[in-house]
Parts: structure tokens; sequence; C-alpha cells
């Protein structure tokens, strides 16, 4: 990637929770650019995917942040204050999360949320806004935007909710986009759908989205480029076309336990820190 069309340099990011009087570092070093286009971060649970995905939005009020940089659009994200961050998160930088259902207002229609939130960024009419929010639900393929548009958050399924949550995301048109699990809770045709709108945000409208997954075979089926985590480290970073040459076993033995239709898989192989040099991050004999 031509690293002048980075959206967002982040290069040694660092973050901690402190245990006592000492500190446990839970990302340890992290580098990586996003352009645009489609970044996973995958990795087993309490690797340290969605400290980074938060870290990057300020959203980790008791950990310790460090980085040499964090770089989004010449703001730097480590020392913006507050009041920058609150025009840049769910603005310039939005977050998509497993569960739409709780960042949805249930007491309101879904239609009115989304509407309320255009009416505001816009400033503009009711009318308008209702009109823009029936559009943008057609956008997110919700086939029958004005019944959509009354219901209340109950009363939407997993994936829908999914769905709303992106049309209501995108009214602010954010350059990037964090979606962390976001097809976990759903089934595989509705996953489907979802992916094909991110999918859509990047190639039609260059955002750049960074994909936070413990699934190997779907990160590396629908991103460009991945970064595979292992105890707060990114172990392995490679295109996605070009994972079977991956070089960490790690990597090698998650790639080896994905399931494929046909074949026989291997157990997820036990590592542990005594048999891989944090240097070399290979194999001793
Ligand atoms: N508030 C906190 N205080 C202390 N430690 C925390 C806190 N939040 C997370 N951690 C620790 O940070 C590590 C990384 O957690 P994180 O949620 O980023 O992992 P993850 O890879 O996203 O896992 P999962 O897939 O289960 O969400 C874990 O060991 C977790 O226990």
């Amino acid at each position: 990637m031509d690293n002048s069309q980075a959206l967002l340099k982040v290069e040694n990011l660092r973050v901690s929770y402190r245990a006592g009087k000492a500190y446990n570092t839970v990302v340890k070093g992290v580098s990586f650019d996003l352009g645009r286009e489609r970044l996973g971060i995958v990795g087993e649970s309490g690797s340290g995917k969605s400290t980074i995905g938060r870290a990057l939005l300020k959203l980790l009020p008791t950990a310790k942040i460090e980085a040499d940089r964090m770089d989004f659009g010449g703001i730097d994200l480590l020392s913006a204050s507050e009041k920058q961050m609150l025009t840049i998160r769910g603005r310039r930088i939005s977050m998509i999360l497993q569960d739409p259902k709780f960042s949805l207002n249930p007491v309101h229609r879904v239609g009115d949320q989304i509407a309320e939130a255009y009416r505001v960024h816009y400033k503009a009419s009711a009318q308008v806004a209702r009109q823009k929010t029936l559009e943008m639900l057609e956008a997110v393929k919700i086939r029958d935007p004005e019944r959509v548009f009354g219901l209340y958050p109950h009363e939407v399924s997993g994936g829908m909710g999914q769905r709303i949550m992106i049309a209501m995301m995108l009214i602010p048109e954010p350059q990037i986009i964090i979606a962390d699990e976001p097809t976990s809770a759903l089934d595989v045709t509705v996953r489907m759908q979802v992916l094909n709108i991110l999918n859509e945000l990047v190639t039609n409208k260059g955002i750049g989205l960074i994909m936070i997954s413990h699934d190997l075979n779907l990160v590396r089926n629908f991103c460009d480029r991945v970064l595979v985590m292992r105890h707060g480290e990114v172990v392995e970073e490679r295109a996605a076309r070009d994972m079977r040459n991956c070089t960490h076993p790690y990597t090698q033995g998650l790639l080896a336990a994905q399931p494929h239709i046909g074949g026989s898989r291997k157990p997820l192989p036990v590592l542990n820190r005594q048999t891989i040099s944090p240097e070399t991050k290979e194999v001793r004999a």
C-alpha cells in the first residue's frame, strides 16, 4: 500500500491496565496502516483485538494508551482532547458492534431514531429527514422501509438490526469503520448480506474498514490484508490471498484448524511462550 494514501497510521501502540502497583500490558507494540481497504484483525479470545479498536477511539477510560504514532489524517489521536474526540467518534471513525440492539434506544421506533440523527446532523426538516431515512434503509437492502421505519428495536431481527445500525452510522459519512465481530451473532445468509453492504462501502465510498474477528476463514475471504494477533502482539501480517504462505506456527495452526468441505481438520496445536522465541517468532527445536 502507498503509505501516503493511509487514512490511519499506527506505530507501536501499547495498551496497559493497572494491576496493583504494576501494569498489565494487553496490547504490546502493534503497528499498522489503514488505507481505503478491508483490514482484518484476527486472533483468539483475549489476544487484544477489541482493545485496539477501542484504543483508536480512546474508549478505554481505565487503560493507559501509548503509541509512537496514532495519526488519523493529520490528527494525532493520542494527544487529541476529549472535545476533539467527540467530533471524531461516530462521525469520522465509526464502530459497529456485535449486538446492535444495545446501541438502539428501546423506547423509540427505529425510523425515528435514524431520522432524528439525520435531522440533527444536517439540520434538516422532519419531512426531509424521514425521506432520507427511507432511502438509507433501502440502501442497506431493507426491502420494506416504510414498515421497518415503524418498528421498535425489539421487533427487528439481529441481521436487520445490524443493517439499521449501519444506515445510522453512515449519516455523517465516516472515513473509517471499525467493525468488531459484526456478524458473529448472525446466521450465514444474513451474514453475507451485512458483509456485502460493508464491502460496497469500501469499494464505492472509499471507506477504510477494520474488521475484528476470531474467525480466520471469514477474515481471509473478506479482507484484503490480515493482522494475526496473539497475546497482544501481531505475529503475522499478510495479504489475505497469501494466507496459505503464512510463516508463524500460530497462523499455520489456525489455518489448519479451519473447517473445509471434504477435508479433515487438525486440532489447533498448543503453543506456549517457552516454545516460541519472541525475537524470531520461530518454533525452537
Ligand atoms: N477493563 C479491563 N481491565 C483489565 N483488563 C482488561 C480490561 N478489558 C480487557 N482486558 C484484558 O485485555 C486483554 C485483551 O482483551 P480484548 O477484549 O481486547 O481481547 P479480544 O481479542 O478482543 O477478545 P474477544 O475476542 O474475547 O473479544 C484480555 O486479557 C482482557 O482480559
